[in-house]
């Protein structure tokens, strides 16, 4: 066992366990409950409702209203709860299956299969979901680089084994392909576990993803856990708490690698808006709840490396109306290593991964990590498409004939190069119709490094695009002369 674990235990059982209580309000996923007094049980610990449906219902308590009530969300449906139905408060918060009878299985919110399969032995551990983030002091901060295969996440945003990086972007700009393609990718190579949380996301997809992951053969090394947008406020906000509840256990207790990923942690801040909302809290800027901060600092802080064990974790980040500045947006922007930026001009031109190269960036990014030769050309990319994007203004106006010809040079290198780091992915193999490829990040440097050179300004455009390395790109454009 690390170090770690007495640090971070679930809290002890209040002394309300097993006390009763009776439901005495219902508006709509908030339900009140009576407690004779001296026996409200604690704040976020679940309560279950007795009632001879063979369904669940779950509540968390959230507010002590007055010394006889507590306030609480509803994990699961409401319909068909009455007033005065029997509440029995279970003195711990909800939990979660954990380790490995877990491995291979789909799981909800508070831990019942929905994958069809068995249900999971009465022996599987189970563990609460509030939990502390490990102490700073046996946290270990990711300087090694992991690479994704994807040749411009690895070159200007690299990911940090046992660091944080996230992908964020408006709607429909290609997040949800590339955190696929990235568990493709990493899932394979990686000797750790993986868990997945699906965060207020669509249903189709998670299904999707675990027949992916089951063709794949990686599906016996992950956990998926899902809390969709069909399902209650309550399941969404706390299904991300559920999920890294199941890494931790593989870091803290199995001392095992972990890569933990979250689609989408925008619907866990709006999840938790909507519960706050219920609950009748005035809401701060932009309509968000009052502890926006105070909850995604919560979720972030816990998915934390330790000495014996990293936790690697990419996150999906939607962009509500393509604006950055929004504060869910801005304040997940604070807890990670790697940022990686969608842009909706680059999907719109079909550049996909559709990754704005100024725009993304990575703590890694300094020569004494990531080596003189790779900072270099990252600098070169990054400042020639610069320079490339204020000359588009001038085109724009008087079209390229009037650019002075090294400026003409860098126009062409850079629509070169930005083409180059196109790149076709095996997720979207079956609609686009190209073999998806995996780049070394050799290759990937020798490729820029070329195309920075001038050793492509007479290809065509063309056989730089959707192509993996610059040898492949070599064979497109000797197609494309034969062919003319
Ligand atoms: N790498 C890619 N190659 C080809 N097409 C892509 C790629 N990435 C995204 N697309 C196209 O963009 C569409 C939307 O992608 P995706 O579902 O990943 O977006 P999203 O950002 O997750 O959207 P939402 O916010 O609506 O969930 C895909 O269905 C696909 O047509």
């Amino acid at each position: 066992m690390s170090e770690t674990v007495a640090d971070i235990q679930t809290p002890s059982p209040s002394d309300s366990t097993g006390a009763h209580g009776a439901v005495s309000r219902i508006d709509g996923s908030v339900i009140e409950v009576r407690f004779a007094e001296g026996d409200l049980p604690e704040i976020n610990s679940a309560l279950e409702v007795q009632w001879d449906r063979p369904s669940k219902l779950l509540l968390e308590v959230q507010q002590h209203a007055d010394p006889t009530h507590v306030r609480c969300v509803a994990i699961h449906e409401t319909a068909g709860l009455a007033c005065g139905m029997p509440v029995l408060a279970t003195g711990s918060p909800i939990t979660v299956p954990v380790g490995e009878q877990v491995l291979g299985r789909m799981i909800n919110v508070v831990g019942e299969t929905i994958d069809k399969g068995p249900d999971l032995p009465e022996s599987t551990p189970r563990r609460g979901i509030h939990r502390r983030a490990p102490l700073l002091s046996v946290q270990n901060a990711g300087t090694e680089v992991f690479s994704s295969g994807i040749k411009l996440i690895d070159l200007l945003a690299p990911l940090a084994r046992g660091g944080k990086a996230a992908m964020f972007g408006g709607a429909g700009v290609g997040k949800t392909v590339l955190i696929m393609e990235l568990i493709r990718s990493i899932a394979d190579r990686y000797k750790g576990q993986s868990v997945f949380a699906g965060v207020g996301e669509r249903s189709r997809e998670g299904h999707e993803l675990w027949l992916d992951l089951k063709r794949s053969g990686v599906i016996d090394r992950t956990v998926l856990v899902f809390g969709q947008m069909n399902e209650p406020p309550g399941a969404r906000w706390r299904v991300a708490l559920s999920a890294l509840t199941v890494a931790e256990y593989f870091r803290d207790e199995m001392a095992q690698d972990v890569l933990f990923l979250i689609d989408n942690v925008f619907r866990f801040v709006q999840a938790g808006s909507e519960v706050s909302g219920l609950l009748g809290r005035l809401p701060s800027r932009v309509g968000y709840q009052p502890t926006l901060a105070t909850e995604i600092a919560e979720l972030e802080e816990r998915i934390a490396s330790v000495r014996s064990a990293a936790v690697t974790s990419i996150q999906a980040v939607y962009v509500p109306a393509d604006d950055f500045t929004d504060p869910a947006v801005a304040e997940t922007f604070t807890h990670l290593d790697s940022a990686i930026v969608l842009s909706r001009d680059m999907a719109s031109e079909g550049l996909y991964p559709a990754i704005d190269p100024l725009a993304s960036s990575s703590s890694l990014h300094d020569p004494l990590i990531i080596g003189q030769r790779h900072y270099d050309t990252a600098e070169r990319v990054r400042r020639l498409i610069e320079q490339y994007r204020e000359l588009q203004e001038i085109i724009s106006l008087l079209g390229i004939d009037d650019l002075s010809a090294t400026d003409r040079q860098a126009v062409g290198r850079a629509r070169r190069l930005i083409r180059f780091m196109t790149q076709p992915f095996v997720v979207t193999s079956q609609f686009t119709g190209r073999a998806g490829v995996s780049v070394s990040l050799e290759d990937t440097l020798t490729g820029c490094e070329a195309i920075l050179d001038g050793e492509t300004d007479d290809w065509d455009e063309s056989a730089l695009y959707m192509v993996g390395t610059l040898e492949d790109a070599r064979a497109a454009q000797a197609k494309l002369r034969q062919s003319t």
